[in-house]
């Protein structure tokens, strides 16, 4: 069935009112692939009512970055959404989400300015910004959030738990193409070159994870290698960060760490800018 499809703050309060029984969020800027897809399925398995927000958020792009050309695929979302059984879509115009410059916003403290708040200055207030604005107008009772963009996730837990928020948040596993490439909507950006440099991505992601017994040296050792022969390659890896990360908080964990971690990368490959990670489980009696 077609999900009902709001625009404006009136319409979604008007479909909101009407939903009795759990609700879950999932915001997205659209252009919708399997990694949303596998986002929607959790959130049908977590709520009797699914919401999706659409909204490509000016507030997060800095100057020089893909705000124009990020891809707007409306109709193909709307039938994707469909085939996924969301029952409401969020689908507002920056004039309606922001109908003059927002004065309060959300400061995302030292945390925001860090790794890739410290590559995409702002990017994580914005976001913030705008989550807090979705949960409010939609106000579900849990909202899901990919494990691909892991600093963006660390950050929202961050805002919820610091400004009691009454929400749930739930994380879910990257969706990655069959040679390891993590599904996103900017890989459309990629040529056929560009795409084979960019898997260095995820090969140095599991070169790390495959070094986790020797621990948190011996990972990042491994993954820069991987990076090293990408930025020599043609075209060229530009790495921006390679970290070894708490995931809670994202600051590098130490060589004798011991629990939890994040491998978390990002680069240009071309134009484009790709982030991947993955979790990885540190235990003391596993060093050599
Ligand atoms: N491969 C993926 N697997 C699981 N979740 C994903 C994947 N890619 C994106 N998501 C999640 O989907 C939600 C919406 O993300 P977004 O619309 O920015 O998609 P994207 O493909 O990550 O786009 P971008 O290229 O801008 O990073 C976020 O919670 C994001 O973490
Ligand atoms: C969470 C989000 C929808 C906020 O604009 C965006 O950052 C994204 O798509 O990950
Ligand atoms: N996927 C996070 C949204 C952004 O890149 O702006």
């Amino acid at each position: 069935m077609t999900p009902v499809i709001a625009k404006t703050r009136e319409e979604l309060a008007a479909v909101r009112s009407g939903v009795r029984g759990t609700l879950a969020l999932v915001p997205t800027m659209g252009a919708l692939h399997e990694g949303h897809r596998s986002l929607l399925r959790r959130a049908r398995r977590e709520a009797g009512t699914v919401a999706v927000s659409i909204f490509v958020n000016p507030l997060q792009f800095g100057p020089g970055e893909d705000l124009d050309r990020y891809p707007r695929t409306f109709a193909a979302d709307i039938e994707a959404c469909a085939a996924e059984g969301v029952d409401i879509v969020f689908a507002p115009t920056p004039e309606i989400m922001y109908p003059g410059e927002p004065v309060v916003t959300i400061d995302p403290g030292a945390m925001g300015r860090i790794v890739e708040g410290e590559t995409r200055p702002g990017h994580f207030a914005g976001m913030l910004t705008v989550v807090a604005k979705l949960l409010n107008l939609t106000r579900p009772d849990v909202a899901i959030f990919g494990e691909k963009d892991a600093q963006q996730l660390a950050m929202i837990r961050r805002m919820v738990a610091d400004l009691d928020l009454p929400v749930e948040i739930i994380g879910a596993p990257t969706v990655r193409e069959p040679d390891g490439l993590a599904l996103s909507s900017r890989n459309r950006y990629l040529g056929e070159d560009e795409r084979t440099t960019a898997l260095a991505l995820s090969r140095a992601l599991r070169a790390g994870a495959d070094a986790v017994a020797d621990g948190p040296d011996a990972v990042r050792h491994a993954a820069r290698k991987v990076l090293a022969e990408a930025e020599a390659a043609a075209p060229p890896l530009e790495l921006d960060y390679l970290v070894l990360v708490d995931p809670a908080t994202f600051t590098e964990v130490a060589g004798d760490h011991d629990g939890p971690a994040v491998l978390a990368v990002a680069g240009l490959v071309g134009a484009t800018h790709l982030i991947d990670n993955v979790p990885l489980e540190f235990g003391k009696e596993s060093l050599r």
